[in-house]
């Protein structure tokens, strides 16, 4: 396609089609493929600068043929890193927040939604008659870096996601409200599987690219000028 930039419509159904396709390619994925991906990236996030400085970081608990974040659960934990999770409340685009947990047993206790994903509780219980609510990544600290899924990832460090736009809108969120705080804006590293790269992921004007993607066997940097860099 020359010049024209192609319309809203023919966006989507390039997302649906890419979404497909790749979701597809990456159910061919073995199990120990995944886990010997899953380690590589653990290992490299773990060494990535703005991993390294953050001290409020926001991951998420994989689903079947994503990359596996339980290892790096772990490491956030080990390290006296806050650590919150995606929480989905309504079909809306605005229907996720960020819910801290507190430990690998923390997690073990929380129900699972309708993906079969666990997902953090309103509240904790702090003793057999005591509960208290549990801290938001938007409300109650300043996140310093938001670690994402994703299906598909380009080296430009654009990212589709599963197509409801729960994170691009929490992004937007997270941008304006940082903003009237005086935070600086959360630092965005998604994470994947080397079969989840594609030369170009369409992109809307309400799609963010990223600071970073971060594949088993490649890392990409995103060359727009970032504020805080
Ligand atoms: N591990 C993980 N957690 C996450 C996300 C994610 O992408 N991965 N999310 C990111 O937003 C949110 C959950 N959102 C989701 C939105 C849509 C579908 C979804 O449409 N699944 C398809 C299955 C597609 C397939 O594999 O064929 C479906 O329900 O039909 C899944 C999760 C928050 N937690
Ligand atoms: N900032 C936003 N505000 C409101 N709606 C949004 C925003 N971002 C995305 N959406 C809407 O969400 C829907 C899905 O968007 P899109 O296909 O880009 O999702 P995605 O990038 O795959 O999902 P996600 O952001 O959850 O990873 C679209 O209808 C889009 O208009």
């Amino acid at each position: 396609m020359s010049g024209a930039l192609p319309s809203p419509v023919a966006l989507a159904v390039l997302k649906r089609e890419l979404r497909k396709a790749v979701r597809a390619r990456v159910k061919q994925v073995s199990e120990e493929e995944i886990r010997r991906q899953s380690e590589r990236v653990r290992l490299k996030l773990k060494e990535l600068p703005e991993y390294r400085a953050a001290t409020t970081v926001a991951l998420f608990i994989s689903m079947p043929h994503e990359i596996d974040t339980r290892g790096m659960i772990e490491d956030v934990f080990a390290s006296g890193k806050r650590c919150f999770f995606p929480v989905i409340t309504g079909q809306h685009s605005s229907d996720m927040a960020l819910r801290e947990g507190l430990s690998v047993s923390d997690i073990a206790s929380w129900p699972e939604n309708h993906w079969h994903i666990k997902e953090p509780p309103p509240t904790i219980a702090i003793s057999a008659a005591q509960v208290e609510p549990r801290q938001d990544a938007l409300t109650d600290v300043c996140l310093d870096l938001m670690i994402m899924p994703g299906v598909a990832f380009d080296a430009q460090c654009g990212r589709l996601g599963q197509g409801k736009g729960f994170y691009d809108k929490l992004l937007s969120t997270y941008q304006s409200a940082y903003a009237d705080l005086k935070y600086p804006m959360v630092r965005t590293v998604a994470i994947g599987l080397n079969e989840q790269l594609v030369p170009e992921v369409p992109m809307d004007p309400t799609d963010y690219s990223l600071d970073k993607v971060c594949l088993a066997d490649y890392l990409f940097e995103a060359a727009h000028a970032n504020p805080q860099a």
